[in-house]
């Protein structure tokens, strides 16, 4: 070993003495809070001062009762820190830090920062590890040897860079090092990304590039809109972004003010352990499905199978377009404002089968409210109708059917009824209180869905504002028949009595509730993060917006993955209306690190701007298509295709354009190897081979894809680019392409030299077909 490898190997074991030290502090520490916190909890009532004689012997009370679960809760805080630090230590003790730069200023000599996940300090509170999230640390990722700047909340500072290191620690030992000047040199990246597939997202923080630096550390966009190609690092960056903002803001934010929306629930599965694996507490993470179908209540809405598996045709996508830009979205208001002076759809208020309320009594009542805004006058008429309920009862406690329960109660029941300190002077009495509390008891049901509004037809308004739309609009300019807007019409009418919703209806719906009763925003939301934006529409992401007011957004999308949209503006163009623009960031990543320069080279071909399109220069097989004549000859490939590819990878993926062709090709081989199907109801990856559809696989990385049936019958027309690109993106070491039949046209303009071609026809066909 060389003498400056003797020398960093003995500066590691001396931080992880440090380390060691600084854990087992922590660890009595740890002990004492945990024991202090339990005497709190033990005698709480006894520490509390309890006098309720005069009013400001309560007060005084309050404040005792207040000050104890302070002193609590400041003792769990310090024991939940204290155990965050442990786990970061613990593996800090294996590898203390990844980098190393020399810096000097004109007022500080040269001075060795080590960047490691977590900061560790010597017993005179020296730095030994600096945080990657530190202010200081921006330079190793940022700059080259020189000059540099980094932004401290005091401003920016310059500093002169001397060397920049980077280690490779494993278990205490110094595996290897090496002295850079490029941001960060290939060397580390390429051993990073040649390594295999895992079923879960790893973190970058060794390897972070300048690009994604950016991404990661900007506080003040209120938009940050994150542009790039397959592969880029968008999830990478954006993971490590929620880590950096959980540190930089750490007095005053936590995870649950931070939100990620993810393409599927696989997805949130894979990305669920980056934060944690720096220490770090999960953000909350949902998919827009599911966000919106909490908010939806009773009514379901459409399935992402659903969603990308249900044909559209010409006429339904002009309506379509019309539904995902704001224009309908915005149309609400005005359709609430003339909403005003009548055309409120009611129910009937029903108890027993019978009305006691009817739709036409509710509609008086609600329109003899005063012109308040629209939720004040629902406000008002809830009040109303209350009271209203409360009369009801006292006459429906007069009626027979009341009489009979209360001559068949129970004991037991009789007990339930009527509290035991309860004397009654008459028998009268008596009868009088029980008719009236079994009445009340059941009429419970009647206050809780008048609270909850459902008194109101909201399916049939939401029909009612479908069909009158048209009289605020011309429909010819937006493309759309008067006939087709009634078969639009007749279809969300059938799908809402089957208590269903298209997820582009399922927005409109929810803001017309919102604009009548009210919405239900979220200031507490300080960040939101949006993956896959391109899969969104516009009308969603200003949906989402007015829910969060607070939040500062983040949205990472690359228009070439875009499998849902139909409108071909560019996103930002779209969505950045929506925002301050003296406050909104743009950044594009065109570098692809996911896959070998061999499979970038031949799916950035599929594209027509693939010149934004970079590889990251790691070397590999060229990717191979290969066309046979029929399912069965194709399945034959695949099987050999698999089982060649699982002897080096950790996972295979084969990946069809739907669920469709998935099951048929699952049903052929699973009795010959094993293979697993993932699919809606099973969102599981697991290692070995497994068969996806395309819309599952989003997101996703696996060593080795094999797409399945890519023939010219499945991927006929340059529509279906942005999926053919998105399935072949997958790939990181290899890709092979198999079609049943003629190969899709999509790949047949891609040079022949990117790709080996073989064609099997029935004479060559393999042994196991013949
Ligand atoms: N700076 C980096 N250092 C190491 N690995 C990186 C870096 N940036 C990206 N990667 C790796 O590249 C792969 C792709 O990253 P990621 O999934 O974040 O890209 P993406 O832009 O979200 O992709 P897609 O849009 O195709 O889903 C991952 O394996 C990730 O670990």
């Amino acid at each position: 070993m060389d003498k400056e490898k003797q020398n960093e190997q003995s500066r590691i074991d001396y931080t992880i003495e440090a380390i060691e030290r600084e854990q087992k502090r922590i660890q009595e520490s740890l002990k004492s809070v945990k024991e202090e916190a339990r005497g709190i909890r033990s005698n709480f009532w006894e520490d509390v001062r309890v006098n309720l004689a005069e009013p400001d012997d309560v007060s005084e009370t309050n404040i005792s009762i207040r000050q104890q679960e302070h002193f609590l809760r400041e003792r769990e805080r310090n024991y939940e820190h204290g155990e965050k630090q442990l786990a970061v230590f613990d593996k800090m003790k294996s590898s203390p830090y990844f980098a190393r730069i020399d810096i000097e200023d004109e007022e500080t000599p040269r001075e060795n920062i080590y960047i490691g996940i977590g900061s560790a300090l010597d017993e005179s509170d020296q730095f030994l590890v600096y945080d990657w999230r530190a202010p200081i640390s921006s330079v190793y990722y940022d700059g080259q040897i020189g000059e540099a700047t980094y932004e401290t909340p005091e401003g920016k500072l310059t500093v002169n860079v001397l060397l920049k290191r980077q280690f490779k620690i494993k278990d205490g030992k110094l595996e290897s090092m090496f002295d850079t000047n490029d941001a960060i040199g290939d060397e580390m990246l390429q051993e990073v990304l040649g390594s295999e597939s895992s079923l879960q997202m790893k973190n970058i923080v060794s390897t972070i590039q300048q690009e994604q630096n950016r991404i990661i550390r900007d506080t003040k966009s209120d938009l940050l809109f994150v542009q790039g190609a397959a592969g880029s690092g968008k999830t990478s960056a954006v993971l490590q972004r929620i880590a950096y903002l959980l540190y930089r803001f750490r007095n005053g934010l936590d995870e649950k003010q931070m939100m990620i929306f993810s393409p599927n629930r696989l997805f949130n599965h894979y990305i669920a352990n980056v934060l944690p694996e720096l220490g770090e507490k999960n953000m909350i993470q949902t998919t827009f499905q599911d966000f919106i179908a909490k908010r939806l209540g009773k009514l379901d809405v459409e399935s992402l199978f659903e969603q990308f598996e249900n044909e559209t045709n010409q006429a339904r996508k002009e309506i379509l377009l019309l539904k995902e830009s704001t224009f309908l979205f915005e149309l609400i208001d005005k359709y609430i404002a003339l909403l005003q002076k009548g055309g409120l759809r009611f129910k009937d208020i029903k108890f027993r089968g019978e009305t006691v309320i009817s739709k036409e009594d509710i509609q008086a009542i609600f329109y003899a409210t005063p012109r308040y805004k629209m939720p004040a006058r629902f406000l008002e008429t809830k009040k109303v109708l209350r009271e209203k309920l409360y009369e009801l009862a006292n006459l429906e406690a007069k009626k027979a059917w009341v009489k009979d329960e209360m001559e068949l109660l129970s004991e037991e029941e009789y007990r339930a009824l009527v509290p035991t300190k309860l004397e009654f002077q008459s028998f009268d009495d008596e009868q009088d209180y029980l008719a009236k509390k079994i009445v009340r008891l059941k009429f419970k049901r009647l206050h809780k869905s008048v609270l909850d509004n459902q008194f109101w037809h909201m399916k049939q308004q939401f029909g009612h504002f479908m069909q009158y739309a048209p009289r605020l609009f011309d429909l010819a300019e937006f493309n759309i028949s008067k006939e087709d807007w009634e078969n639009e019409i007749h279809r969300i009418v059938a799908s809402l009595n089957e208590n269903k919703l298209a997820l582009e209806d399922a927005v409109l719906f929810l803001e017309l509730c919102d604009a009548a009763l009210g919405k239900k925003v979220n200031r507490i939301m300080r960040f939101v993060f949006i993956d896959e934006i391109q899969d969104y529409s516009k009308a969603q992401i200003a949906y989402l917006k007015s829910i969060f007011p607070s939040s500062q957004f983040t949205l990472l999308g690359d228009l070439n993955q875009a499998i849902f949209k139909r409108n071909e503006k560019s996103l930002l163009e779209e969505i950045a209306p929506l925002f301050d623009a003296s406050r909104t960031s743009v950044v594009e990543l065109s570098k692809s690190y996911r896959s070998t320069e061999q499979i970038t080279n031949f799916t950035k071909e599929i594209m027509t701007e693939s010149e934004r399109i970079i590889p990251f220069s790691r070397q590999g097989d060229v990717p191979k298509v290969i066309q046979t004549e029929n399912f069965v000859a194709m399945m034959d490939v695949v099987q050999r295709e698999a089982l060649k590819l699982k002897k080096r990878s950790n996972m295979v993926a084969i990946i069809g354009r739907n669920q469709e062709i998935c099951e048929e090709a699952y049903l052929s081989l699973y009795k010959k190897m094993d293979v697993k199907l993932v699919h809606m109801g099973n969102q599981k990856l697991s290692e070995g081979i497994m068969i996806l559809p395309s819309y599952l696989a989003k997101g996703l990385e696996f060593d080795s894809v094999i797409v399945l049936d890519a023939s010219e019958k499945t991927y006929p027309s340059s529509a279906d680019k942005t999926l053919l690109y998105t399935i072949c993106s997958r790939a990181m070491h290899d890709l092979v392409a198999v079609s049943n039949g003629e190969i899709t046209p999509l790949f047949k303009t891609i040079p022949n030299y990117l790709y080996e071609f073989e064609t099997l026809s029935v004479k060559t066909q393999l042994p196991s077909d013949s």
